[in-house]
């Protein structure tokens, strides 16, 4: 049985949220921790299309914080839409930005890819929707995915005309074959739930977010006799390689973040997507 909310990080409006938050529904990132299991279902749930913005990346940074705190036996990480998993960064975050918010929007995309892909604690992502560019970054960083039916998924920048940075190619070599990778990375791939599964870049289908859900609980307990410490340290030995490499190189990730995005073609190129997707939206 779920149990209310343990922390319903940062609000909309970027204040943090109390430990029993009296409603969810405002929150950016719903956490709810199973009595029985100790799994952490956490939710993300930025309306319409939880795109990754400033704000919403801080929640997911704090409530990855209190996880790893409390020692958490395991995560689900999911979404409270009915389509879509995250489109992905906030388009906006990069389009005609503020240097200063725009450093400081990469740095915490950052952390909450150091968090969550080297976390001592297992973690599943329950996709319950489209999962497009930073969406599948953070299913990638999970251990698992377990996917519903019907929608799509990948790292598709070069179909923006912008090069996903190198730590995101990582995380995609990490879960499926190099040449997998390298074809999907180059064109920029969006793969249907059944193509994903084909290629390894989700590991289940579902038919529901419910079963979603029992799904990723399952992988989960699979855990149950092994040791947490040996299996956290095992993990985080497989990983460390792409850790390092990042850490090694944040200052310099930002500044060519910083440096690519405000190029006039970037910007103009943006600005095109931008257009295109309202227009989408407002038929
Ligand atoms: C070595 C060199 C390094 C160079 C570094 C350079 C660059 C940095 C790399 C950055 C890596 C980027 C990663 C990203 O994540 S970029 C974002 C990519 N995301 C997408 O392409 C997805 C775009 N969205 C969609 O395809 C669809 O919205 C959908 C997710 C499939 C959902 O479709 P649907 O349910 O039909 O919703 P709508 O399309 O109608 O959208 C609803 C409203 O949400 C707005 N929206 C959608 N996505 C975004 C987004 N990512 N950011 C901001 N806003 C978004 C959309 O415009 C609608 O708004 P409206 O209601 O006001 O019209």
């Amino acid at each position: 049985m779920l149990r209310s909310v343990l922390r319903a990080s940062t609000t909309r409006l970027g204040v943090t949220g109390s430990r029993f938050c009296s409603s969810a529904a405002d929150k950016l990132v719903i956490t709810e921790v199973d009595d029985k299991t100790g799994y952490a279902t956490v939710t993300l749930n930025r309306p319409p299309v939880n795109s990754l913005n400033l704000e919403l990346l801080t929640a997911i940074s704090e409530t990855l914080d209190d996880l790893q705190n409390n020692k958490s036996r395991g995560m689900i990480l999911t979404s409270s839409s009915k389509s879509v998993f995250s489109a992905g960064l906030d388009i906006m975050e990069m389009y005609k930005p503020k240097v200063d918010r725009m450093k400081e929007f990469w740095s915490t995309l950052q952390d909450v890819w150091f968090k969550l892909y080297g976390s001592p604690f297992p973690t599943v992502a329950a996709i319950n929707g489209h999962s497009p560019a930073g969406g599948c970054l953070l299913s990638l960083c999970c251990e698992y995915r377990v996917m519903c039916q019907n929608y799509t998924i990948g790292l598709n920048e070069t179909r923006l005309g912008i090069v996903a940075p190198t730590w995101f190619m990582a995380s995609m070599r990490n879960a499926m074959s190099r040449r997998d990778a390298e074809m999907a990375l180059t064109l920029g791939t969006l793969f249907t739930t059944d193509e994903a599964l084909k290629v390894g870049l989700v590991d289940e289908v579902a038919t529901s977010k419910e079963d979603a859900i029992a799904k990723a609980t399952a992988f989960l307990d699979k855990f149950k006799k092994i040791s947490p410490q040996a299996r956290s340290m095992t993990k985080q030995a497989l990983r460390s390689k792409d850790i390092m490499e990042l850490e090694d190189n944040r200052t310099q990730d930002i500044d060519l973040f910083v440096y690519a995005v405000t190029q006039p073609k970037v910007q103009k190129g943006l600005e095109m997507y931008l257009e295109a997707l309202k227009a989408k939206s407002a038929k």
